[in-house]
């Protein structure tokens, strides 16, 4: 019996480890996204590459499972919170050393490592909304561990008085439940593409979130551009509708412009990805 449940358990770590790797892939290659890395090249980055993209991804399932198998049915105390904050951190390392030292999933291996381990800790009839907050949860409490570093997402929340990822995860990931879901389903509703609805679910969170990527390179006026570009192509109906579109391509030019480029959106968009296929597997599709 005992080796049954192991074995359950084993299965379900790994599904989960595969499953936020491939949402990590699905985002970087969905296109086409403003100011980001896509299918169809670097957007804003000078250092980043679809390949190299990919490459961390595939650099970090091992970090994944091992935040399943390590979280599995445990309850959030500092002892899980402290085991999590080591392999995430384990984690940024395997992907430097994937990528030569360039930041290509710090944010996301964040946000989803903390999903992760919180659908770990559930039944697999979770919800949604029950794995955000157990992830919240566990985001709250403290990690002794964690080393004082002043980061450019840090600075950007001091300096423009915002909240950033650590907030976002700590009050359950109010852009992906509040807005990027409920876009993605809508979207899908009214017959959108995959796809579009994909680009309608980044459009959503981008309509508000104060991203400390744009934040750092573009200032307040980049954060504005991005929030304003994002509310006109959903105003227009969103990427499946020709006015959506060219609104998309006139935000991605200024993206360009500005040198900004939202990656906290587009961590948020591989969260959302992560929570509408875990939580409903029937809905999974591209
Ligand atoms: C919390 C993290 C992301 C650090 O955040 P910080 O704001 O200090 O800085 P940094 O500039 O290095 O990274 C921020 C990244 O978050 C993403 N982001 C930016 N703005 C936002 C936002 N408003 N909401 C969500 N994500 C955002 C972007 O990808 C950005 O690059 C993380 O690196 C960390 O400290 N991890 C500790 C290890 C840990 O406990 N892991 C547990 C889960 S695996
Ligand atoms: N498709 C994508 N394109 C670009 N960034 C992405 C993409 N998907 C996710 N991101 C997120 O964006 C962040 C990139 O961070 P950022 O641009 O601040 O990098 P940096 O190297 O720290 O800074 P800079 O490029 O300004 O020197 C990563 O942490 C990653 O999680």
């Amino acid at each position: 019996m005992k080796q049954l449940s192991q074995t359950h358990a084993e299965v379900q770590a790994q599904r989960l480890a595969t499953l936020a790797r491939d949402c990590l892939i699905d985002e970087a290659r969905l296109s086409p996204k403003p100011g980001l890395v896509d299918s169809r090249g670097n957007g804003a980055h000078h250092d980043l590459s679809l390949a190299l993209m990919e490459r961390s991804a595939h650099s970090l399932t091992p970090t994944f499972l091992q935040l399943a198998q390590q979280s599995w049915q445990r309850p959030a105390d500092i002892a899980l919170r402290e085991t999590v904050g080591r392999l995430g951190r384990e984690g940024e390392q395997q992907m430097m050393k994937a990528t030569d030292g360039v930041n290509t999933h710090r944010g996301a291996i964040w946000a989803l490592g903390l999903l992760v381990s919180a659908a770990a800790m559930q039944s697999e009839s979770a919800s949604a909304q029950q794995i955000a907050d157990t992830a919240a949860g566990l985001a709250r409490l403290p990690d002794s561990a964690a080393p004082k570093v002043f980061s450019k997402g840090l600075k950007a929340t001091h300096r423009y008085q915002v909240p950033g990822a650590r907030e976002e995860a700590q009050q359950a990931f109010p852009h992906v439940m509040t807005l990027a879901l409920p876009q993605l389903l809508r979207s899908r509703a009214n017959g959108a593409s995959e796809s579009e609805a994909r680009l309608d679910a980044l459009m959503a969170v981008m309509t508000s979130l104060s991203d400390t990527c744009v934040l750092s390179r573009a200032g307040m006026i980049g954060l504005n551009a991005m929030q304003n570009g994002a509310r006109a192509v959903l105003t227009a109906g969103g990427c499946a509708q020709p006015a959506g579109r060219e609104a998309l391509a006139r935000l991605d030019a200024q993206m360009l412009a500005l040198n900004a480029s939202p990656g906290g959106a587009a961590d948020l968009l591989a969260a959302t990805l992560f929570l509408d296929r875990v939580s409903q597997p029937a809905s999974c599709s591209i």
